[in-house]
């Protein structure tokens, strides 16, 4: 059954109080140029999608409930002029910050093509790296991955991670335009350039993190910017390694969901261990005057996600012997 709002959009169907609530958005990928295309031909409103974010943080001010909010990632598009990029990014971090709270950003693939990995992480307010942890009230933790931690794009050329994330794409993909999936079959789609794994370090962190999340009785949900299942998004959007990572998440019994970004259609789906999988509809893709951007309640039971316009909204049940 699809969640209900009501006026003030703060109780549920079954009129339960939340735990807490935050916004959610994805893709804003500004730019300021001429509407586009992808490379499938799916429309692009570089323009607009400022103004999408706008209206979404008017909704999260005018709700007055919510904790923080969360972007999943690209905040500012690849084809925008390099030498527009600082002030871009500048741009749209201002409107985040018309936010009566916190926000809580991750990089994507987009916001690598515009600055350094260190600038970004500066400028979002990250933590001294792009992984990192919060606990918004005491029986829950977010979990903040760094999905371009080997990757080719974003680390100086010479740097282990990209010499890594290279070797990957010379094993996985024979084409000479590493973006391009042609010829590869099913999941093994996912071995492009504008994708990234979670790297060794990265990974004993987490593992770390939801053994202490499971020892304090927990729940954990995970944001990346890239998918970790096969079955909420398109093979060409995966985390190259989101095998390893799910295995480490079904460790435990902790985490109740994963959300990211970067599969523009957005996607659900619940997987084999009962682990909700929400790719949120990118901002991007909205044509003039339609939105992509919600927020979701958090009770100890579920987690129900309010989309506006183009983003569905979701009920997420977590599984019976998931429930303290
Ligand atoms: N089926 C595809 C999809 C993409 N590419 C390459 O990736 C670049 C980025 O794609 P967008 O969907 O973000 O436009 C694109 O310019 C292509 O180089 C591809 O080759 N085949
Ligand atoms: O946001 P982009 O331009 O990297 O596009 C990502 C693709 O839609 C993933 O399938």
């Amino acid at each position: 059954m699809p969640p209900m709002s009501c006026a003030n959009g703060y109780t549920n169907s079954h009129g339960n109080k939340p735990l807490f609530s935050f916004g959610v958005i994805s893709d804003v990928q500004y730019a300021d140029i001429p509407d586009g295309r992808s490379f499938l031909g799916v429309p692009r409103y570089y323009r607009h999608s400022i103004l999408v974010l706008q209206r979404a943080v008017r909704m999260w001010n005018d709700h007055k409930h919510l904790k923080f909010s969360v972007n999943y990632g690209d905040i500012v598009d690849g084809f925008c002029p390099k030498e527009e990029s600082r002030n871009a990014v500048e741009k749209v971090v201002l409107e985040f910050e018309k936010f009566d709270g916190l926000v809580y950003h991750m990089i994507g693939n987009h916001c690598l093509y515009n600055l350094p990995r260190n600038s970004l992480i500066t400028t979002l307010k990250m933590p001294g790296r792009a992984y990192y942890d919060f606990s918004p009230t005491l029986g829950y933790r977010f979990v903040v991955l760094d999905a371009y931690d080997v990757s080719a794009i974003g680390w100086p050329q010479d740097h282990p991670l990209t010499v890594e994330a290279m070797n990957i794409l010379r094993d996985k993909n024979p084409n000479s335009d590493k973006n391009s999936p042609d010829g590869l079959v099913g999941l093994e789609r996912r071995f492009l350039k504008f994708n990234g794994a979670v790297g060794k370090e990265q990974m004993d962190w987490l593992d770390g993190v939801l053994r202490n999340s499971t020892e304090q009785s927990q729940k954990v949900v995970i944001c990346c910017h890239l998918p970790l299942d096969p079955d909420a998004a398109t093979p060409e959007a995966l985390l190259w390694n989101y095998e390893e990572v799910m295995d480490v998440i079904h460790r435990y019994k902790c985490v109740k969901a994963c959300f990211a970004g970067h599969d523009h259609k957005g996607g659900y789906s619940i997987d084999s261990h009962g682990v909700h999988h929400r790719v949120l509809e990118a901002a991007l893709e909205c044509p003039p005057e339609s939105n992509a951007f919600g927020y979701v309640d958090a009770y100890d039971d579920r987690l129900v996600l309010f989309g506006t316009d183009r983003m569905a909204s979701t009920e997420m049940v977590f599984g019976p012997e998931d429930i303290d």
